[in-house]
């Protein structure tokens, strides 16, 4: 289908919230269980070659929870965070989104998967509305074209809506794959570190963000460098060294062990 024809397709008319970091109307979450597991890896691995960069990880995560994976360069985040998205597959172990084998290839979990991850994919011809466009309309989100205002606004693009990626700053890109995320709907969020290039008070508005996810029950997975973003919003911390689980629990107290010379 052209792309003029997707732009161009009828959707039903909702009301959008004016305020910010408010969910579009249909993406509103409906009461769900809690604590109800929605992503659940058991004993995922992973080998490059000879190498093994992930020893077996077990996580659960629940609607409404976020889990911030920490640890060095290389320590396997991203590795464990492209897994859990169902981009990669684990050595050993396996994956399940509500009870179903994580595939990134399945329609059912890309409806409720937003991922975004450590590499930058965009066209070089769409402009940073017609992107969120294009995933608003391919996720059928209803008066796709107001609540990307919305969404641009939230984000503090508004001003380079119609800018190409090639123009964006670094800070810009990073806001405009959140946007990405934001405008569709999603029960699971698995994010890349997200606060990458962010300026303060854009990271401050991250964690607001996440904050405004978490209390409509949408599930995080967040690998990060900033332990501050972690203590603001996880609720638990799992810390990877070498591709092993070193420590986890409740940040305040990972995080304060590590301060003490444990884990950094
Ligand atoms: N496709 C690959 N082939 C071979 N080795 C890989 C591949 N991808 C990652 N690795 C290695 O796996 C290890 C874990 O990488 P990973 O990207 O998961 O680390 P990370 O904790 O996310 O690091 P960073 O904080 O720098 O982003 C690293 O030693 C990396 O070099």
């Amino acid at each position: 289908m052209r792309a003029e024809a997707i732009f161009s397709r009828p959707a039903p008319s909702v009301e959008w919230p004016d305020t910010r970091s408010e969910r579009h109307p249909s993406m509103a979450k409906k009461p769900t269980e809690p604590r109800k597991a929605l992503l659940q890896l058991t004993g995922v691995s992973r080998t490059y070659g000879e190498r093994q960069v992930l020893q077996p990880v077990t996580l659960k995560l629940s609607a409404g929870e976020c889990v911030a994976l920490l640890g060095h360069n290389g320590s396997g985040k991203s590795t464990l965070l492209r897994i859990a998205a169902g981009r990669e597959l684990p050595t050993s172990g396996k994956v399940t989104f509500d009870g179903l084998p994580m595939d990134e290839g399945d329609p059912r979990i890309r409806a409720r998967v937003a991922v975004v991850g450590d590499t930058v994919a965009c066209y070089p011809d769409l402009s940073v509305r017609e992107h969120l466009l294009l995933v608003a309309v391919a996720h059928g989100v209803a008066d796709a074209r107001a609540w990307i205002e919305h969404v641009l606004a939230d984000r503090n693009l508004a001003d380079r809506a119609d800018a190409l990626p090639s123009a964006l700053s670094s800070g810009q890109m990073q806001a405009l794959l959140l946007a990405c995320a934001m405008v569709r709907p999603r029960d699971l969020l698995l994010l890349d570190e997200p606060e990458q290039r962010l300026d303060p008070d854009a990271r401050r508005r991250l964690a607001e963000l996440l904050k405004a996810e978490l209390a409509d029950g949408v599930a995080v997975l967040l690998v990060t460098h900033h332990t501050d973003l972690a203590l603001e919003v996880a609720d638990r911390v799992v810390v990877l060294e070498d591709g092993q689980v070193v420590a986890k629990g409740a940040p305040h107290t990972v995080l304060a062990e590590g301060a003490r010379g444990g884990v950094r």
